[in-house]
């Protein structure tokens, strides 16, 4: 099942503090954003690749795609004030497709596998997400007070990818966009409409590249795997 990816690269890094967008921090050889390019460059499944980005930041990616050699990349649109913002960007100059991906270009560690799972999944089911089982106890704190300890066993950390028929992304975006709704991921958009999304159980190696703890783990991933 072919798919084209979403790759929303046009964040500030805010929580990194590097002073500059932090996909262009190497991870050992080679900027944080060419990792997780290569993988969707070596996906035979993967058909297409947009890329939202800062319109300033424009050249230097086109000089990154050409030394690194990834010419899957379609298009790159001027990513927004949020995140969801630089996904719909995409989603308005994509053509009409089976299945997309959205992926944070902040997410190197992916794999073929697990995105796989989330294209089939998405293929039967309409949406699906990466995730994992949360491992700390995770509670409800209001003014510094625990207020409610919330069941463990129900509670996954979301990840990307997310991975959806293409109609119902378009339209989920458009409608978010229409009632200024904000959310911090496409599920939630998708949700919204009363649609069902499915999980798939993805690595807790797919960690999203924040701050600079997650460099450190991302390095030690990187060894681990060569
Ligand atoms: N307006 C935005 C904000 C984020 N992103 C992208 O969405 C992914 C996940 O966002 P996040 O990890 O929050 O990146 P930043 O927004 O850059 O980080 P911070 O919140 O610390 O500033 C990243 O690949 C980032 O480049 C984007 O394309 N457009
Ligand atoms: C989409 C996401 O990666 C799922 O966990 C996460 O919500 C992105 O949050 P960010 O603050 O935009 O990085």
């Amino acid at each position: 099942m072919h798919y084209e990816v979403v790759l929303p690269a046009a964040g500030s890094g805010k929580r990194m503090g590097a002073g500059q967008n932090k996909l262009f921090l190497e991870l050992l050889d080679k900027p944080i954003l060419i990792h997780t390019l290569e993988v969707f460059q070596q996906d035979p499944f993967c058909t297409g690749i947009w890329l939202a980005v800062k319109p300033e930041e424009r050249v230097y990616i086109q000089g990154l795609l050409e030394q690194f050699g990834i010419t899957k990349v379609k298009g790159l649109p001027a990513g927004g004030a949020e995140r969801q913002h630089s996904v719909h960007s995409c989603m308005k100059e994509m053509q009409q497709v089976d299945i997309v991906l959205v992926h944070d270009a902040a997410r190197p560690f992916i794999t073929h596998d697990i995105i796989a799972n989330l294209v089939q999944s998405a293929h039967q089911n309409g949406a699906a997400i990466a995730g994992v089982r949360a491992k700390d106890t995770m509670k409800k704190v209001r003014n510094g007070i625990i207020e409610e300890t919330v069941d463990r066993d129900s509670l996954w950390m979301i990840q990307t990818p997310q991975a959806f028929q293409y109609d119902l992304i378009v339209e989920a975006e458009d409608v978010a966009e229409k009632v200024g709704f904000l959310g911090t991921d496409e599920a939630m958009l998708v949700e919204r409409l009363g649609h069902t999304v499915h999980i798939v159980e993805s690595s807790y190696e797919n960690v999203k590249m924040t701050t600079q703890e997650d460099l450190l783990f991302g390095e030690a991933i990187l060894r681990k795997r060569a």
